[in-house]
């Protein structure tokens, strides 16, 4: 049974206070607040590991309603730090599903808050902006969890890639496939390699902070840097290792924070940005074809739109139909681009899937 009867808090950075039902683990938890314009896809979103840190609006004011499945998972657990909705659901109906929202959310120790008026939440973020928040069904001394928040680090600045990623090095994929492929493991959704794997490419997962030499004993006909939480400007390491393989001329491709650190590397900076784009219906115009995609996105920095522009070496590929924010690069003298968005779309539609077909057909071309 859902703790729905237990009063829940929610503070933001700001001091607004907001009261609701505890729901999942009852206690307190603390991250950047940040919503999600999705309607579905739920259990994918909250095992996203670059969601790592972040405490979770989901704007669809029904969520829980189909439960929970092993199988609907992008990672190992849920990597959100906490939910906050309108109607958290706990009776579920699907066929498939094994288990509750709030049971689940139980089981990963994720501290929740529901009956919260979420449509004037994320109006009062889109115009305030990312901020650190704090959720509690155990303190309700309102100075006491302003103490409490106090304490949490802001995003701006923050590595958690490492903390996310794999501890160890494995395959996946057929070990006879003609093309290999090294991922530099930042977080990255499980999806992303099952979308390399399913074009017949044998992959190596690789650790964050894994050196140069390391990669290329595993001699791969291709890198592809994943996506991840925190501040990409955070991972000077990362960058390193990035300016290091792009001089082997291989093909890369990089997703999300991938996408940034391939920016960093060609002393592109990256920025914070007001409140991020997170959901599934995020338009975004390829601008070689000409042609529209929706697609599904969760990030909250981005790349500087003039340091692009200005770069000598890097061609912009796709932008962001809302805001003009840049979605996609390309580097004019390397077989190596990247996109803001998730093309592997889990939760999310299929349209932006063609850029796997190019990254092997890439890789065979090389
Ligand atoms: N999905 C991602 O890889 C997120 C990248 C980065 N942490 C951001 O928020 O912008």
């Amino acid at each position: 049974m859902p703790n729905s009867q237990q009063p829940a808090v929610l503070l933001l950075a700001d001091g607004n206070v907001f009261h609701g039902k505890a729901f999942g683990k009852i206690g307190t938890t603390t991250g950047e607040i940040c919503f999600n314009t999705g309607m579905t896809g739920y259990q994918e979103v909250f095992t996203d590991p670059s969601y790592s840190g972040q405490i979770l609006i989901m704007n669809n004011v029904h969520v829980g309603n189909y439960g929970v499945k092993d199988a609907d998972t992008e990672s190992n657990g849920v990597k959100i730090r906490g939910l906050i909705g309108r109607n958290l659901e706990d009776k579920f109906s699907r066929y498939q599903a094994t288990d509750s929202l709030d049971a689940y959310l139980k089981a990963n120790d994720i501290v929740s808050i529901e009956a919260i008026d979420t449509r004037a939440l994320v109006s009062h973020i889109r115009t305030k902006g990312a901020m650190n928040c704090i959720i509690s069904s155990e303190i309700s001394d309102i100075e006491q969890l302003k103490a409490e928040l106090a304490k949490v680090p802001d995003m701006d600045g923050l590595e958690l890639a490492s903390l996310v990623s794999t501890k160890e090095e494995y395959e996946v994929g057929d070990t006879d496939a003609s093309i290999k492929i090294a991922v530099l493991d930042f977080g990255v959704k499980r999806n992303i390699i099952t979308c390399l794997a399913a074009r017949g490419a044998y992959v190596r997962v690789h650790p964050a902070k894994t050196s140069t030499s390391r990669l290329k004993e595993f001699n791969p006909d291709g890198y592809f840097i994943s996506n991840g939480p925190g501040d990409p400007a955070a991972m000077p390491y990362a960058v390193e290792t990035l300016k290091e393989i792009l001089k082997e001329n291989k093909p890369l491709f990089g997703i999300c924070l991938g996408h940034q650190l391939l920016a960093l590397a060609n002393d592109i900076p990256t920025f914070k940005m007001h409140h991020g784009h997170r959901g599934l219906n995020h338009p975004v115009k390829n601008i070689i074809t000409g042609q529209c995609e929706i697609t599904t996105q969760n990030h909250g920095f981005g790349v500087l739109p003039e340091a692009v522009r200005n770069h000598p070496n890097v061609e912009i590929t796709h932008v962001n139909l809302n805001d003009n924010s840049i979605e996609g690069i390309r580097l004019k003298d390397k077989p190596a681009f990247s996109v803001q968005y998730h093309p592997e779309s889990t939760p999310g539609p299929h349209d932006s899937r063609y850029l796997f077909d190019d990254f092997i057909n890439m890789i065979k071309a090389n």
